[in-house]
């Protein structure tokens, strides 16, 4: 058997030319949606994430507001460009970029960003809306997958999904997702403390690997035809990702999300879906004064 493989890429387009045509509807009623991204430090990996995320808004229409700090930057110098960009009009919505250096409380920063500017959906407030199934801007990544799998017809409906990973951008927050009654998948959460990873993984119909564990998933782990989406980054020495699906796996799943090209395209789309919506409800708001 030879993956099908989910393409983020082509999927991620097609959502951006679709909001392109609603960027257009929100200036011709006199907002220009913009996202605001606040870099710390000078991680490459991270420096490549924040140029794309501006890439993707000039394509669309967004206008796009860079903060950078150096990686010396303390608390209090990194709280005041998240007050700054909370109070700026221009800044529909924004995201502080993970992660943050050792020694900054992260927590902290995320719980200070204005919940209705909150573009990763990362605030505890969205997080809590979530859990209570209320609207919320959702998180890019988890959200991307759910989206990948739908767009390639995989069923999610009654699967039993196994995350692998329980980081705050991915793995707290799948779950919750896949579990909704629009998704209704069954799900298990493995992480570092998970005695036999392999025995629960064997059990999945979709495993979603977002451990940061190079080529943790092996062939011999996946139940052949299951669906198997690659989200884990580490680099090599060369700085190229490797990540935590072996390659063979190719050979046994059913679809396969690669990395690059699977889930990374897609959490970018999700984000300007994100500021797009912050910014056409900012617009109802203003239009019903
Ligand atoms: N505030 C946030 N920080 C981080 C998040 C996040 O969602 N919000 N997720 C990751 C990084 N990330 C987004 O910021 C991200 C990861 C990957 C990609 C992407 O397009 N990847 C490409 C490959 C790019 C490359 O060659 O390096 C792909 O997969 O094809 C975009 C965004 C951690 N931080």
């Amino acid at each position: 058997m030879t993956a099908q493989i989910l393409d983020g890429k082509a999927t991620a387009a097609a959502i951006k030319a679709d909001l392109v045509r609603r960027v257009e509807a929100l200036k011709a009623r006199g907002v220009t949606p913009g996202l605001g991204t606040v870099l710390v430090g000078e991680d490459p990996g991270s420096q490549k994430y924040v140029a794309g995320k501006h890439r993707d808004c000039a394509q669309v229409g967004i206008a796009s507001i860079q903060r950078e700090l150096p990686a010396t930057a303390t608390q209090d110098e990194i709280e005041a460009v998240v007050r700054e960009l909370n109070e700026d009009p221009h800044c529909t919505g924004y995201i502080v970029q993970l992660p943050l250096p050792k020694g900054i409380d992260e927590n902290r920063i995320l719980e200070l960003i204005d919940p209705a500017k909150d573009a990763d959906g990362l605030h505890p407030m969205n997080l809590g809306r979530l859990v209570l199934n209320e609207p919320a801007p959702l998180p890019c990544t988890p959200y991307g997958v759910i989206q990948l799998l739908r767009q390639f017809g995989v069923e999610i409906n009654g699967a039993h999904v196994v995350v692998v990973g329980r980081g705050v951008t991915i793995g707290r927050s799948l779950p919750l997702l896949l579990t909704r009654k629009s998704e209704n998948a069954t799900v298990t959460q493995c992480h570092t403390g998970t005695r036999d990873l392999a025995a629960q993984l064997r059990q999945a119909d979709i495993i979603v690997a977002a451990a940061g564990s190079p080529h943790l998933i092996k062939p011999e782990d996946v139940r052949p035809g299951a669906a198997v989406l690659d989200v884990g980054v580490s680099r090599d020495e060369s700085g190229r990702i490797v990540g935590d699906v072996h390659p063979g796996v190719a050979e046994v799943a059913g679809w396969l999300s690669p990395n690059p090209g699977g889930v990374g395209p897609m959490t970018r789309a999700q984000l300007l879906v994100n500021v797009v919506e912050a910014a056409e409800l900012a617009a109802d708001a203003k239009g019903a004064r």
